[in-house]
């Protein structure tokens, strides 16, 4: 488990500040994995860092497995940091070291007997599929394989924690989704929780239970990825589902609406069209499988403004679904006053 306090960094260099994270706050439950995105200089990698202190925060408390890791110095804070792995975008191996030899390397460090080292590396390999290639060197290795070695190499101390900082940005598609699918394959395996950082949403898409959105050293919005998509106005889902867009009609409404998990089994297009023998027209659609459950988002278009649609809006959300309204309530005539109706549809629009 990671739990993560009011986190804070700040770089000073030649008489500038940069508060690289600005009070994060972030719970990873054992056995999860968590992802970051964000764009570069958004404070990810100093986030990274920082839980496994090659950062030290200026403010907040990293505690991983209920220990505080800023109360811990000397010998407690090396144990402590053992049972964290990190892997890298540029896998970091020692190019005079075989595969085998790289994975060693921190068994060395940690002092584990020569015998107790090869049954354990043939264990990280056999765990991470390169066993045939033990006695290759990096040169001699492709990028997946790579980060494979990496993998093995971070999980040497039998660590409970994973941090990985952008694993697959120096992969090509293929690569990254046998990584991925490692990485998720591990985490059920040995338990592992995992905080990953990424700038491709597609990582987050794939293995994340949760996830944040990281901007200017804050999160913007985080939770479980499905419950994101499910958020109105919600950044993850703009980038998870691009829709075009709304090119507002006079007239019309535009709106999008999100579905997750058993509303999308409902025919809730046609439902609405027969209930209020509306003509409905779909402008724009996504649906895709995330973490097992069907979700998507649909961006629709019904005759007359918001407030005329006020009925068919309710109906959509009592039938569990999230509404976004795109197109702007029509603004009130000075003498009208404002009635439950377009307080509620100029809230939506918010
Ligand atoms: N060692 C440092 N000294 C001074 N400023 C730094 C240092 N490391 C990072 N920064 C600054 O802190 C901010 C956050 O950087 P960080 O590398 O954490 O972002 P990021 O989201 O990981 O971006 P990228 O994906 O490009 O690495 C940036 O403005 C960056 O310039």
């Amino acid at each position: 488990m990671i739990q993560i306090e009011k986190l804070r960094k700040i770089y000073r260099a030649r008489g500038r500040e940069v508060t690289a994270v600005d009070g994060v706050d972030l719970t990873v439950p054992e056995g999860e994995i968590f992802g970051v995105l964000g764009r570069s200089g958004a404070g990810k990698s100093t986030l990274l860092r920082c839980v496994n202190l090659l950062e030290r925060p200026d403010a907040g408390r990293v505690v991983i497995d209920g220990r505080d890791l800023l109360a811990l110095d000397g010998a407690a804070l090396r144990r402590a940091r053992q049972g964290i792995g990190m892997i890298h975008q540029h896998f970091g191996l020692l190019g005079s070291r075989t595969v085998a030899g790289n994975v060693a390397f921190p068994l060395e460090v940690m002092g584990v007997p020569r015998a107790e080292r090869s049954a354990r590396v043939a264990e990280l390999l056999d765990l991470v599929g390169l066993t045939e290639h033990a006695r290759a060197y990096p040169a001699q290795i492709s990028g997946g394989q790579k980060q494979r070695v990496g993998i093995a190499r971070a999980l040497a101390g039998r660590p409970k924690v994973l941090l990985s900082d952008e694993a697959t940005s120096a992969l090509d598609p293929e690569t990254t989704a046998s990584i991925l699918e490692l990485l998720r394959d591990l985490n059920r395996r040995l338990g592992l929780t995992v905080l990953l950082i990424t700038h491709e949403m597609d990582v987050v898409k794939r293995i994340c239970d949760s996830a944040a959105v990281m901007r200017e050293g804050r999160f913007t919005e985080s939770g479980p990825v499905t419950e994101l998509l499910a958020r109105p106005g919600s950044e993850l889902a703009r980038g998870l589902f691009p829709l075009p867009p709304v090119v507002p009609r006079d007239g019309s409404t535009v709106i999008e609406v999100t579905f997750v998990g058993g509303a999308t089994d409902q025919p809730f297009v046609s439902a609405l069209a027969r209930k209020y023998s509306l003509d409905v027209n779909i402008l724009g659609g996504a649906v895709e499988t995330i973490g097992g459950q069907r979700v998507g988002r649909l961006q629709l278009e019904l005759p007359g403004d918001p407030l005329a649609n006020a009925a068919q809006l309710a109906f959509l959300r009592d039938s569990g679904l999230a509404v976004e309204i795109k197109t702007p309530a029509p603004a009130p005539t000075p003498a009208s006053e404002p009635t439950a109706a377009s307080a509620s549809a100029e809230e939506d629009v918010r």
